[in-house]
């Protein structure tokens, strides 16, 4: 039975993985076979979501994608629904249990046609076009670009088999001529849901992914079942997920500590306004983040001696002029670069040298992607038991990495391996479905957040809720540095989660909210 994603870190399976755990299966031969265990979940699932579907059109493809399909057209007329079918395969060209759907489909009262039906909102499409056997290389077919394209129009709900068609399930990318055409097609403008087989695949959480895969389904397809030793391939990321909930760090706060028992924040950003913008809000936002969310001191240093004595609106946050914020560094978890602008470099190779742990943001990354002897510093911190974490959007990644935004959004969680691995780092690569990636770890993919956080500064309020988790660990290297990375991302776009969708979100706001329990 196809079930919703448990609450719990869940694996997440590449096409090659999966396809070793598929065919481990196939050779078994499963009784009754997986594609016709497939076409039963996606019936079950599809007479869930739709009850009151007049109509139903199936979209199937020429693979064993569209053999689903089939499969769960046959299981949906028998049981009296009005089908409509649209094929697109070969009888000669088709695997053997894809031959049994077309046989099972051809008995019964299906209506088989190319042109796509007038549907009603309440109807359902299934998209059973492609799956896993996407060719990334392969030319565009322009009948199943031209079928996708009438999907994404209509106003009925799309149920999608294993994958959305189009979808690469590495990456997340939409296969170029699969994507929606339509401008602003988003999953507020279709219900969309994807019924994921055998494996959760990371291209349905990051990049593209979230928008066309909707509401995600799994069904193991009864693997857990068979009485036989699969292969048990490593996961190629994890889905993240909290072992307690978001606030319980700050409940379980024993009675007998202090300020000092949780770590000091040192926030060193926010160019003045004599270097033509000023930018000292995206530091001040990073600080009252870390202070917001449980840092045991939270200190500030404002780049070109900024005038500010205090900040009235939180005045817990103490200043700090050059001197004294460069002695406190190998004191203090350091968040560098949020609005630093191009006066941050020139404080670089100290807070390179001598931070304890150092967050680095913005524009001390942009620093580092311009600078050889930076970056050269930034990898001796590794090998000197000196722990940083990067925080770059993709834009960021892409300077480091020497690419472009399409090049890192091609594969995401390709572009964060290889930057941790590289500079020795634990990596967090923004942006809907942020990746955490760190020497060593299998990376984390965060499920949190939507497109409110897509306002200024918000970047900024993550530095500082990271920094303010990283601050109250022990000391370690790359794994306590990746668990704040993957905590703070969580928590994060958890509270994004819990605003009111009609409610702008601004980052001040976002830094002053703490995630209700999840
Ligand atoms: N083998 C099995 O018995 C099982 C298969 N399963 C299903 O089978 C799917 C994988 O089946 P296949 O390996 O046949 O692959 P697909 O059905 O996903 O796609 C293969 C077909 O699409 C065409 N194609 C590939 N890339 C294309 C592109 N870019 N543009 C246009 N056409 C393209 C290929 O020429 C081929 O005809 C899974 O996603 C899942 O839905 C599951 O039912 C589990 C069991
Ligand atoms: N559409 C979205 N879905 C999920 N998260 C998003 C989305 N847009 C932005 N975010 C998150 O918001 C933050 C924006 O950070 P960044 O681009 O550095 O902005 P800024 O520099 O303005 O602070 C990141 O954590 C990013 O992952
Ligand atoms: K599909």
């Amino acid at each position: 039975m196809p079930q919703r994603l448990p609450a719990t870190p869940l694996p997440l399976f590449n096409s090659a993985s999966t396809r070793a755990l598929e065919q481990a299966a196939l050779a078994w031969h499963p009784q009754p076979s997986l594609m016709q265990r497939a076409g039963r979940a996606c019936a079950q699932l599809a007479q869930a979501l739709a009850p009151h579907a007049q109509h139903i059109w199936v979209l199937c493809g020429p693979g064993n994608n569209g053999g689903d399909g089939l499969a769960a057209a046959a299981i949906l007329a028998a049981q009296g629904r009005k089908v409509t079918l649209t094929w697109l395969g070969q009888r000669e060209r088709c695997s053997s249990d894809t031959l049994v759907a077309l046989q099972q489909a051809q008995n019964q009262a299906i209506h088989w046609s190319d042109t796509p039906p007038a549907l009603q909102p309440h109807d359902l499409i299934v998209d059973a076009l492609l799956g896993l056997g996407l060719h990334s290389q392969a030319a565009t077919n322009p009948r199943i670009a031209a079928l996708l394209q009438h999907s994404y129009a209509s106003p009925a709900t799309v149920l999608a088999v294993d994958l959305p068609s189009g979808l690469q399930a590495d990456t997340g990318l939409w296969q170029a001529g699969y994507a929606p055409q339509t401008p602003h097609h988003s999953p507020g403008h279709q219900q969309r849901h994807t019924l994921s087989l055998l494996t959760l695949k990371p291209g349905l959480f990051t990049a593209d992914g979230r928008d066309a895969a909707g509401q995600i389904w799994f069904d193991d397809l009864g693997l857990g079942q068979l009485p036989i030793a699969l292969p048990s391939p490593a996961p190629t990321a994890w889905l993240h997920h909290p072992a307690a909930p978001i606030t319980a760090g700050l409940a379980a706060r024993r009675h007998a500590s202090h300020k000092g028992s949780f770590g000091d924040v040192l926030v060193i950003g926010g160019q003045g306004l004599q270097a033509g913008a000023a930018m000292q809000g995206a530091a001040i936002l990073a600080a009252s983040a870390a202070l917001h969310h449980g840092a045991g001191r939270v200190f500030l240093h404002l780049l070109d001696h900024g005038q500010l004595q205090q900040l009235p609106q939180t005045p817990e946050i103490m200043l700090r002029n050059q001197v004294t914020a460069l002695a406190q560094l190998p004191s203090s978890t350091v968040v560098c670069g949020c609005g630093g602008g191009s006066s941050v470099a020139a404080l670089l190779p100290k807070v390179l040298e001598h931070s304890a742990r150092l967050l680095l943001d913005a524009d001390a990354l942009n620093a580092i992607a311009a600078d050889a002897m930076l970056r050269q510093r930034l990898k001796n911190r590794g090998p000197a038991g000196l722990p940083t974490v990067l925080t770059p959007h993709p834009l960021e990644a892409a300077r480091l990495l020497n690419s472009s935004v399409p090049a890192v959004q091609a594969d995401r969680l390709a572009a964060a391996h290889t930057l941790a691995n590289t500079l020795d780092c634990t990596v967090l690569l923004k942006g809907s479905g942020s990746i955490i990636a760190s020497p060593g770890e299998v990376p984390h993919i965060n499920p949190t957040g939507n497109a409110l956080l897509a306002t200024g500064g918000t970047g900024d309020v993550l530095a500082g809720m990271v920094a303010a988790r990283w601050a109250s660990m022990p000391n370690g290297m790359h794994r306590q540095a990746h668990h704040a990375a993957c905590a703070g991302a969580y928590a994060h776009g958890a509270i994004a989660d819990g605003w009111p969708a009609q409610r702008p979100l601004t980052a001040q706001a976002l830094a002053r909210t703490l995630a209700r329990a999840c």
